[in-house]
């Protein structure tokens, strides 16, 4: 089986990072308010805490924590430093956010000079820009420009909403073409999402022996009892490979292997939910998948583990 590629539709992770108090929250509050579905603190493709996912028809923007950046007063050890660099190299975007009504300080710069080197586009984001007199803006760009190359700057009011669908459209334009790694629908949070991807993860590795490095993943699409049909739960997943070749072997000669995955993991699934389970396996090749996940997922930690 093969998925319908998505032409056009691009994803992506985004880190937002700056000082304490500069409205990090706030501004992710305000695209949760509208189209963004927070996620659970188990995040199911990486170890970094997922804040939101802000989910459109033409994208899907997922927003993850980079512990040990945005909080500079914490002890940062070395393990940490390089997490938090490992992850900041992965993302697409990064949003430096500063604040309009404060003097670029130590800890912008701080943070400034872990991004040196750094190939990743950052954003200059100047918040709070409804406390500051809009002849004030070119003052507060020229010192942040003199000491940072920046992709892009904007300025926002994340408290009134200014600018902010225009930060959402530049971001876009820096995602490349991509996976929906998250269902729009995140209402529908499942908490054996994982465990059932896991499942059908396990059962790809093991029936392709080593043909598939450990780098397939399953992304659950969706998760729904279907009533019409004696309330059996349908899974709709998605097996993520990087090459057209490993695409092939996942679905072997006419189907058989990618059916005998479905059979396996349609048995487990069942045994897990006690309920009989109509499983819909698509195969898909996403080309740096694990530069991008599976990175964040071996570099990632999250913030409650330490
Ligand atoms: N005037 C104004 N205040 C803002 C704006 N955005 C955020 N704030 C306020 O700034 C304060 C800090 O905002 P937060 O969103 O908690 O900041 P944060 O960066 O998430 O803070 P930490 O969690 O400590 O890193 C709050 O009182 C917000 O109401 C803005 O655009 N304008």
């Amino acid at each position: 089986m093969q998925n319908g590629e998505n032409k056009g539709f691009k994803s992506g992770f985004i880190s937002i990072i700056g000082r304490p108090n500069v409205g990090k929250s706030t501004f992710l509050n305000r695209v949760i308010g509208q189209k963004i579905a927070i996620m659970s603190d188990k995040p199911q493709t990486t170890r970094n805490k997922v804040q939101g996912v802000l989910t459109t028809d033409q994208s899907q923007m997922v927003f993850i924590d980079t512990p040990g950046i945005h909080k500079p007063k914490h002890k940062l050890g070395d393990f940490m430093m390089k997490v938090a660099q490992n992850t900041l190299r992965e993302v697409d975007v990064i949003l430096f956010m500063v604040n309009a009504s404060e003097p670029i300080g130590k800890g912008d710069r701080f943070i400034l000079e872990m991004l040196e080197g750094n190939k990743t586009p950052v954003f200059l984001v100047i918040n709070k820009i409804d406390l500051v007199h809009p002849d004030e803006l070119l003052n507060i760009i020229d010192s942040y420009q003199s000491e940072f190359s920046f992709a892009e700057i904007l300025p926002i009011s994340a408290i009134q909403g200014n600018n902010v669908d225009r930060l959402l459209e530049t971001i876009g334009k820096y995602l490349p073409e991509g996976p929906q790694y998250y269902p729009a629908d995140q209402v529908t949070d499942h908490p054996e999402r994982f465990i059932i991807s896991e499942l059908i993860r396990e059962k790809v590795l093991h029936l392709t022996r080593e043909e598939i490095p450990h780098s397939v993943a399953v992304v659950i699409e969706k998760i729904a009892r279907d009533e019409e049909k004696d309330n059996m739960i349908r899974v709709m997943a998605t097996i993520v490979v990087e090459r057209d070749s490993q695409k092939g072997i996942v679905i072997g000669k006419r189907g058989a292997l990618l059916k005998e995955v479905g059979t396996l993991a349609r048995h487990d699934i069942e045994m897990l939910l006690g309920s009989k389970v109509f499983l819909e396996l698509w195969v898909k090749v996403q080309k740096d998948w694990r530069n991008k996940s599976l990175h964040l997922r071996d570099f990632g930690f999250r913030e409650d583990e330490y």
